[in-house]
């Protein structure tokens, strides 16, 4: 005798959809929209509100079965026995927050006064890490900023907490100063636009070769910086070098 098979019930898709990993709901959603999601790019806008808890779930367990294979034994370690919570925490709440959570809120206040002279803000601390070898980079940051009279002005810490956010992504130099100086062109519009970056990078001192005193040193110029060697020439005398 033939039997009519029931439809699939709406609870079995929603239990299927339970066991998918969150990662991989993210990463569909990213594929699916047809963007990037190399580790400097932000991907905040395809994180759903309260997948960001889930997703450190994901990270803490996969993170246990490393410390499992590096054959640490977490259960009777008690300086361990927490490692893979606390490491999937500073992933993704601290170091790498800024592929997570979206751009900070930036108050801007026109230029009443139609400033246009030179403005350096720095050194600004910047904290990173490759994305080679997930080991920090420690660094400091100079940017010059040449205003015209429709340019908004932005507050001073503005330009930390952007960085911050650029920073906090596996990243590598060269790239980040070039996100950087894209966002805050985006966000202020200046004539012209100048970051100076130098920072250690410890996959260089505390591995590899092992080198404690190199620095890399790099600059991204934009505008009017491009254009008026004097200008150039101006920001880099201003920028006090290191002893
Ligand atoms: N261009 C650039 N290179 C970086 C940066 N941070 C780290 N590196 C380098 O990237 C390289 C990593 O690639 P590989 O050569 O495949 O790594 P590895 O075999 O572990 O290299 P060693 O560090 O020489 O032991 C190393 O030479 C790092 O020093 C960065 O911001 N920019």
């Amino acid at each position: 005798m033939s039997r009519i098979l029931p439809a699939t019930p709406l609870h079995a898709a929603a239990a299927d959809d339970e066991g998918t990993p969150v990662s991989v709901k993210i990463r569909e959603r990213v594929r699916a929209a047809g963007q990037r999601f190399n580790a400097n790019d932000n991907i905040a806008e395809f994180i759903q509100p309260g997948e960001l808890e889930r997703l450190l779930d994901e990270v803490e367990g996969k993170m246990q079965a490393v410390l499992d294979s590096l054959v640490i034994d977490t259960a009777r370690d008690h300086n361990t026995e927490r490692t893979a919570r606390r490491v999937a925490k500073m992933y993704l709440n601290e170091v790498f927050h800024g592929r997570y959570t979206p751009a900070p809120t930036i108050t801007e206040f026109p230029n009443a006064e139609h400033l246009n002279e030179l403005m350096i803000v720095g050194p600004i601390t910047v904290r990173s890490a490759c994305s080679h070898h997930l080991c920090p980079i420690i660094g400091k940051l100079w940017i010059g900023v040449m205003p015209n009279e429709h340019t908004n002005v932005i507050g001073l810490s503005k330009y930390a907490r952007l960085a911050e956010w650029i920073m906090g992504r596996p990243q590598i130099q060269e790239e980040a100063v070039v996100q950087l100086a894209d966002l805050i062109q985006h966000k202020t519009k200046p004539d012209g636009l100048a970051l100076v970056m130098q920072a250690s990078h410890f996959c260089m001192a505390w591995r590899g070769v092992k080198d404690m005193d190199s620095r890399m040193m790099n600059s991204v110029m934009r505008g009017v910086f491009l254009k008026d060697a004097n200008l150039r020439r101006e920001f880099l005398s201003l920028i006090p070098r290191e002893a």
